[in-house]
Order: structure tokens, then sequence, then C-alpha cells
């Protein structure tokens, strides 16, 4: 990156999720819109190359009469990342992903969120647990919605899941990040990419979450719910890379008392 003429700033490790590298580490969801056109153009001012999709909700071919989101989300463009919102049991995750790949032409990249209940949309984690076997011996390279449980995510990893992806709080509950703590717990333990995904609510909780050294965070509803949608997900993306630049810089350490901006030796009088 350059900041002047004369200065260079070491380059940035790229994100790379299932052999791919993707500069932006925004990944963004397509639902909640007002329209489908509304969608493109968010997701076109987020700079996001991972779009997420609920196969159980969004038309992708199930309905040649209705308009197809892969009109507007060109798969040769951008990552198509199906996912299994809505499924409340390991069984309809599994069969989910397969629908998916059956409608992508051999897709195996997926995003499992098997939820617990409807309140919360909490994720079921022995359900997903029980998925994520059944669906990495069948070939899937899974990206995991998971809770913030740091054990559970390293075991998702030693499954051989691909991606962990942490709540940061609530689906759809714009609470940002409630327990950073753990999300960092997770990312010191990862050897895979960790993004946060769910609960982001404005940029700087995105930032707090890339502060955090997460790799990525996946938003939808901030996105999409703000009241111009398009200057949000244009916010987002710079809040993604402002808190990436701030995680590799380094933050200085937090201290109880202050000290003076300019040091006092040698003041002239
Ligand atoms: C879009 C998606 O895959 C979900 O996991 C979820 O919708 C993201 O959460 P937010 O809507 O809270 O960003």
């Amino acid at each position: 990156m350059t900041v002047t003429s004369d200065i260079k700033l070491p380059e940035d490790k790229p994100l790379v999720i299932d052999g791919r590298v993707y500069s932006s580490r925004l990944l963004v969801g397509t639902g909640k819109y007002r329209d489908l056109m509304e969608t493109g153009h968010a997701i076109e001012a987020s700079g996001a190359e991972i779009v997420t999709v609920a196969v159980r909700r969004t038309n992708l071919g199930q309905n040649p009469d209705e308009p197809n989101l892969l009109d507007v989300i060109s798969p040769e463009r951008y990552t198509i990342l199906p996912n299994t919102a809505g499924c409340y049991t390991a069984k309809d995750a599994v069969r989910t992903c397969r629908l998916a790949r059956e409608l992508l032409d051999g897709h195996n990249l997926v995003k499992l969120e098997v939820l617990g209940e409807e309140k919360t949309l909490y994720p079921n984690m022995t359900e997903t647990l029980a998925a994520a076997e059944e669906l990495v011996n069948d070939g899937f390279k899974i990206m995991v919605y998971c809770s913030d449980d740091p054990l559970l995510a390293k075991r998702l990893e030693e499954m051989g899941c691909i991606a962990i992806m942490p709540l940061g709080a609530p689906i759809g509950s714009g609470l940002g990040i409630q327990n950073r703590y753990n999300i960092r717990l997770i990312v010191e333990n990862a050897t895979v990419p960790v993004l946060v995904d769910a609960g982001v609510g404005t940029a700087s909780d995105a930032t707090i979450a890339m502060e955090l050294g997460c790799d990525g965070v996946l938003m939808n509803t901030a996105i999409a719910q703000a009241q111009d949608p398009i200057r949000m997900a244009h916010a987002m993306r710079l809040a993604i890379e402002s808190g990436r630049e701030a995680y590799l810089a380094g933050r200085m350490p937090k201290k109880r008392y202050a000290s003076a901006s300019s040091p006092l030796d040698g003041t002239f009088f």
C-alpha cells in the first residue's frame, strides 16, 4: 500500500479461501434488500468478492419463472457461497448443501449454519458438528457459522472445516461484537481463516472485529437495513480496511493514567 510517493508500507498477506486469493476481507449476504437492483448496487459498493446466498430462500434457478439472483450476482465475477440459513437439523443442512451443489454445477464451497431456535438464531453446535462431519466426508469445503466457544471452534477446524465463523452477536441484532475476549482466543488458536459472522450493526463493529485479528467479516443486515444501504456498504468496505491496517500496525498498550504527548524533558522554560 502506498501512503505518499516516498513511503511504502509492507504488503499484507491476502485472504485465501479454498485456494483462491481475495483482496477484500468483507463478505456479504443478499437478504433483506428492497429489490435485486439495490442488492447488486450495495454489493458492488462493498467491494466484496464473496457473496453468500440462502439456498432455501433464494432463487438460484430452482424456479425458472422467478428472477434469479445469479443474473445480478454473476458467478463469473463473485464467489457464490451457498448457505444453509433456515436449517435447524444436521439432516436439513446436509440436504441443503447437496441441493446447492446440484444447482451450482458441482460447487463444493458452502457456509454451514445449523440454528438452534428462532428467538436467538444461535447456532446449535451439536447439530453443526454432526453436519460438518458428514459434509467433510462428502467432499464439501465448509466455512462454518458457530458459537464463540474457542474449544468448539478448534474442534471444527480439526474436523476439516476451512474457515471458522463465530457470531459477533445474534443474526440481525446489530449489537456488535459481544465477546471480544473469545473472538481473540479463537483467532489465536486457529490455523484457518476466522471471520466474524453476524451481529455487526455499524462500521465500528466491523473495525473492531478486524482489530481483533479476524481474517474477515461476513454481514448482511447492517448493510441491507441501513437507511442508505449503498453508502453503508461503502462505509463497511473502509471499516474493514481500516481495522485490518490498525491490526497490522499493532495498537499502543492501554494505560490507566495519562502520559503527556509532548515530553517534559528539555523544555525551554
Ligand atoms: C447472511 C448470513 O449468512 C447470515 O449468517 C447472517 O444473516 C449474517 O448476519 P447479520 O445479518 O447479522 O449480518
